[in-house]
């Protein structure tokens, strides 16, 4: 498909990353091949499956033919954007976004070709609305899949629109991360599926270095938030808190003491949850301060920098070792360097020594009071 190449080329794309070259040949085959596939953060996942979706769409055909389900409404879009960017040149192939806000007139059939949206809502638009004929879908793409069908809500729409696609439809499953009962789960789900699977000791990329600082408290961690604040906006670094509670309020001290920063959390609307990505996106803001909503996927190259305010934790107050790794991923994209600092204080230290022997990692000390060594880190 020339045009798809065009595409392809014209987004820089010139050679194929590790899981690129391993999926696509099984993504492409004929006739079409099921796929669970793991690979670390930044390594070119979606485009793999993109680049699946737009190579069986038919142009001449005016119906949904492929759907992908993302976990948020930022990644949806950004999702959305590649499927465009890489079909540029492929004429006649649309994108419809399927996410709260965006709803097409009432009782109109749905004509473009590729379907990129939220679980809730593309369910909403398949059996509520009927926007959706899903007789003709060919692939079915689930992002970040873990969470997908691991986390509830999430899981019974996802796995309610996977049931309504026909019988041959091509799925296929991406992500960085899988428990072992979620990956068992999938593959129950999946009929016959090739499978790539990373080893533990692979889930850490060695191009993101790791460090921590020990803080007393809330306000210590603030103190050295604002001691980086010069070199980490040098490039751009994005802050991730436990809660909204949290993020608001590092967002309002950081602003009362002249600090530019954005704040991303998910209480704010769509239209403007859309906005400051696009705003940090562009460079505007250099620094973003959010919770877990962005810590999947969100792909901003210039990120050279993740804070963890707080180490992420599991609503059973376990260490949440998946969080912590698409967290660190936004950082280090496609082989870039990339630095994770977490400031921790003396009762989640033990949070620490999870993450470290989980992974086979070392976290190393960093004093981010020294901006000497600070900037040679960031350098
Ligand atoms: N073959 C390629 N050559 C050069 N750059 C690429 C290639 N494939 C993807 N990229 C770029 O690498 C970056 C990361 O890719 P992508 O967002 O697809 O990663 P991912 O594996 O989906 O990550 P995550 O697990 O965080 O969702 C993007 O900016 C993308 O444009």
């Amino acid at each position: 498909m020339p045009a798809l190449l065009k595409g392809i080329y014209a987004l820089g794309f010139n050679r194929p990353s590790k899981i690129q070259a391993t999926a696509l040949p099984m993504i492409l085959a004929d006739p079409p091949q099921n796929l669970i596939a793991q690979s670390q953060s930044g390594t070119g996942k979606t485009a793999a499956f993109v680049l699946a979706m737009l190579s069986r769409v038919d142009a001449m055909k005016r119906y949904p033919q492929c759907i992908c389900l993302s976990p948020t409404f930022e990644l949806a879009l950004q999702t959305g954007e590649v499927i465009e960017q890489m079909g540029k040149f492929c004429d006649g192939v649309d994108v419809v976004y399927a996410i709260r806000g965006n709803r097409p007139f009432k009782g109109s059939r749905i004509e473009a070709q590729i379907i990129v949206g939220t679980p809730g809502t593309v369910m909403d638009w398949c059996f509520k609305l009927k926007l959706i004929d899903v007789e003709n879908i060919k692939v079915f793409v689930l992002d970040e899949a873990d969470v997908m069908i691991g986390l509830q809500g999430h899981s019974d729409h996802s796995v309610r629109v996977k049931r309504a696609m026909p019988s041959h439809c091509q799925m296929l499953l991406f992500s960085a991360t899988f428990e072992e009962t979620v990956w068992c789960f999938a593959e129950r789900i999946v009929p016959d599926p090739n499978i790539i699977k990373l080893k533990k000791e692979e889930l850490t990329l060695t191009n993101i270095r790791q460090f921590y600082d020990f803080c007393e408290n809330k306000e210590a961690k603030y103190k050295a938030l604002s001691n980086m604040y010069g070199t980490i906006t040098i490039a751009q670094a994005i802050i991730f808190c436990q809660t909204r509670r949290t993020a608001n309020w590092l967002s309002q001290e950081m602003t009362s003491d002249g600090h530019v920063v954005a704040l991303l959390s998910g209480e704010l609307t769509v239209t403007e949850r859309a906005d400051i990505i696009q705003r940090f996106r562009d460079g505007k803001e250099k620094v973003l301060i959010t919770t877990n909503v962005c810590a999947r996927g969100i792909d901003v190259e210039q990120v050279s920098i993740v804070v963890n305010f707080d180490l992420p934790m599991t609503t059973e107050g376990l260490t949440d070792y998946e969080t912590y790794l698409h967290r660190i991923g936004r950082t280090g994209r496609f082989g870039k360097k990339g630095v994770a600092i977490n400031l921790v204080e003396k009762c989640f230290m033990h949070m620490l020594r999870d993450l470290e022997e989980h992974f086979g990692t070392k976290i190393l000390r960093l004093d981010t009071g020294d901006i000497d060594e600070m900037e040679r880190l960031c350098d």
